[in-house]
């Protein structure tokens, strides 16, 4: 599978907020995305998330032998927000977005008792999520990537706010997910022990001639 994404533009307001952006990942590869506050790396994600409509251009995944599909179809979305419900318990989220995202390309997911102790956090799936610490949320959140199969994995700043110990146990995730043939796009500051990723620097609105007016 490839993910392929042709001259995407977004706005936001008024203006545009990045066009002409291009780009091709194949199985087993990461994009990386930097940039400072504000640059757009939440923007281009919720676009290849099927989240925004681009302002042109188009993100496709490509299979051999099917025809090109939208990436939302193929994509887990992990954004600032953790998308659990506080009231329910974790095991209860967790079947809600198994049964909801369902299984694509045709990989499986894992059990729930068993993306608990993927996570570092088995034994209490009983428990309201809203009981937990911030850290324990975010742990749990990325236990949804596993439970349901999903090739591509857009990653908003997955780990701030994590540990150490989370960190790495995340990037273990990752570098798992992508020697299974996954794909990864992720905005982050932490290197994900990433070997060799691509990267692609957003440089948000251009407001410098602004700037220099005042
Ligand atoms: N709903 C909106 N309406 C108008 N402008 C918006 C909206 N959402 C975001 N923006 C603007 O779009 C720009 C890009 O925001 P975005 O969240 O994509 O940046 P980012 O690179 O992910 O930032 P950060 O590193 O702080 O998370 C910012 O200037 C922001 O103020």
């Amino acid at each position: 599978m490839r993910l392929i994404a042709r001259n995407l533009a977004a706005r936001r307001g008024e203006d545009l907020l990045f066009s002409g952006i291009s780009l091709v990942l194949s199985k087993g590869e990461a994009l990386v995305l930097t940039g400072r506050n504000g640059s757009g790396k939440s923007t281009l994600l919720r676009v290849l998330a099927g989240l925004m409509r681009p302002e042109m251009g188009e993100a496709l995944c490509e299979s051999p032998g099917d025809e090109p599909r939208p990436v939302r179809e193929f994509s887990h979305y992990l954004g600032h927000r953790n998308g659990m419900k506080a009231e329910l318990t974790v095991a209860e989220n967790l079947a809600f977005w198994k049964t909801f995202l369902g299984d694509h390309d045709k990989g499986c997911g894992i059990a729930i008792e068993e993306a608990a102790d993927r996570v570092g956090l088995g034994g209490i799936t009983h428990l309201p999520y809203g009981y937990l610490s911030a850290g324990q949320q975010r742990r749990f959140a990325m236990a949804r990537l596993l439970v349901a199969h999903r090739p591509v994995w857009l990653l908003d700043e997955p780990t701030a706010a994590l540990d150490s110990a989370a960190d790495s146990l995340f990037s273990s995730l990752v570098r798992a997910h992508l020697s299974a043939g996954g794909l990864v796009v992720a905005a982050t500051h932490q290197p994900l022990g990433l070997d060799a990723p691509q990267r692609l620097e957003m440089k948000g609105f251009d407001h410098t001639s602004l700037e220099k007016a005042f």
